[in-house]
C-alpha cells in the first residue's frame, strides 16, 4: 500500500488528480498539500473527495496540509503547483516563474522525503523535471515528468478515430518537448499490431492535420474552457498506477536521458521509459532518420531554455 501525495492540491490539476488516484486500489493514502493560508480550501477538497467515495468503494484515507514535513514517507509526490498558461502563451513563457517554485520545493523535500519518487507536472514539464532533479539530488530515475505521455495519448484518440477502431488497437508514441517540436514517432505506431505504414490507408491520413490537433489540443482548451484537467488528470491516474502496480509498462513519460535515443542525452525530455514501483528506466531506441534529425532539434531546444533557467536560478535573475 501507499501514501500518494499531490502538491498544489488547491489547483484545478491537483484536484482532479487527487479523485483520479484516489480509485487506484494500491493507493491507501492521499496526502494534499497546499501553500500556508489554503487549509480551509484543502478541507473543502478532502471532504468533496471523502463524499465520492462511498458510489466508489474507495477505501483510502484523505490527509491535508500546509507543513512541508508532512510530505514525509510518501512513496510519490505528484508536483502540480505552480502558474498555468494563459491561451495567448507558450508554456516555455511559464520557464523562470515555475523554475523558482520548483527549485524552492526540490530543495526542501532532498532532506523531507530522500526516497520518494517525483512525478513533475508544471509547465514547461521537461524543463522543471530537471530542475527538479539538480535541486533535489535524487537519482535521475526517481525524477521524472508527464512529458508527452498525454500528447502520445492525443495521437492515440486521433488515430483510432481515423482507422474507426477501438483505441486500445492503437500503439503509438510521441517523443521529445511536450510542446511544439514533439515529434510523432510513425515507425512506433501500429493497429491491431500491424505497422501503420504497410495499411493501404496510411496514405490517406492527414498527418499535419492531426498532429496540429494534438499541439494545439491543450492550447485550444485553455481558450475555451481555461485549463486541461480531464487529460491530465487521468494521464497521471495512469503513470502512479503503473508505479504501484509494479507494471514494468513502456509509456513516454520526461526522464533524464544519457545516450539512450542514438548516442543523444544528458536532457529531461519525453522518451519511452520502463516504469515500476522504484521508477523510470529510459528504454534504449533506434528510430527513423527524419525522426532523429527532429528528436535532435526538440533536444536542443529544450536544453537551451533548461540551460538559461538554470543560469537565472544560479545568478538569482528576476
Ligand atoms: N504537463 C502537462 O501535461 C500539464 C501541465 N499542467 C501544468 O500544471 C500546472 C498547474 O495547472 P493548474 O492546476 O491548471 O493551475 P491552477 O492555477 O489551477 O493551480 C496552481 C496550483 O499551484 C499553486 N501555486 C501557484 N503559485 C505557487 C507558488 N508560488 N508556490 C507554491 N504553489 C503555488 C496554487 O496554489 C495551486 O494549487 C501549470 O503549470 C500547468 O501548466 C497542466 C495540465 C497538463
Ligand atoms: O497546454 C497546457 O498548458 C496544459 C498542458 O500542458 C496540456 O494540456 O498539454
Amino acid at each position: 500500500m501507499a501514501k500518494v501525495a499531490i502538491v498544489g492540491a488547491t489547483g484545478k490539476v491537483g484536484q482532479y488528480a487527487a479523485l483520479s488516484i484516489s480509485r487506484i486500489p494500491y493507493v491507501n493514502e492521499v496526502q494534499l498539500y497546499g501553500r500556508p493560508g489554503s487549509e480551509g480550501i484543502l478541507e473543502g477538497i478532502a471532504r468533496d473527495l471523502i463524499d465520492s467515495f462511498a458510489a466508489t468503494g474507495t477505501d483510502s484515507s484523505v490527509s491535508w496540509s500546509c507543513s512541508i514535513e508532512d510530505l514525509k514517507g510518501s512513496d510519490v509526490i505528484i508536483f502540480t503547483a505552480g502558474v498555468p498558461r494563459k491561451a495567448h502563451q507558450t508554456r516555455n513563457d511559464l520557464a523562470l516563474e515555475n523554475a523558482r517554485i520548483v527549485k524552492d520545493f526540490a530543495e526542501k523535500i532532498a532532506t523531507i522525503a530522500p526516497d520518494s519518487l517525483l512525478l513533475m507536472i508544471t509547465n514547461p514539464v521537461d524543463i522543471m523535471t530537471h530542475v527538479a532533479l539538480k535541486y533535489s539530488g535524487k537519482k535521475s530515475n526517481e525524477v521524472f515528468g508527464i512529458g508527452t505521455h498525454l500528447d502520445s495519448m492525443r495521437l492515440k484518440s486521433a488515430i483510432a478515430s481515423f482507422f474507426k477502431v477501438h483505441v486500445s488497437e492503437v500503439h503509438t508514441r510521441i517523443i521529445g518537448e511536450h510542446g511544439e517540436s514533439m515529434v510523432p514517432l510513425w515507425s512506433a505506431t501500429t493497429i491491431g499490431g500491424i505497422q501503420i505504414s504497410n495499411l493501404p490507408s496510411f496514405a490517406r491520413v492527414p498527418i499535419d492535420e492531426i498532429m496540429t490537433q494534438v499541439k494545439c489540443s491543450g492550447q485550444r482548451i485553455i481558450a475555451s474552457k481555461g485549463a486541461t484537467v480531464w487529460g491530465p488528470g487521468e494521464a497521471i491516474g495512469t503513470l502512479i498506477r503503473t508505479i504501484l502496480g509494479n507494471e514494468d509498462r513502456i509509456l513516454t513519460v520526461s526522464a533524464y536521458i544519457k545516450a539512450e535515443v542514438h548516442n543523444i542525452g544528458d536532457v529531461c525530455i519525453g522518451v519511452p521509459v520502463r516504469i515500476n514501483r522504484s521508477g523510470v528506466y529510459p528504454v534504449p531506441i533506434r528510430i527513423e532518420p527524419l525522426e532523429v534529425r527532429n528528436f535532435q532539434m526538440s533536444v536542443e531546444k529544450i536544453r537551451r531554455i533548461t540551460k538559461e533557467v538554470f543560469n537565472a536560478l544560479e545568478n538569482g535573475e528576476e
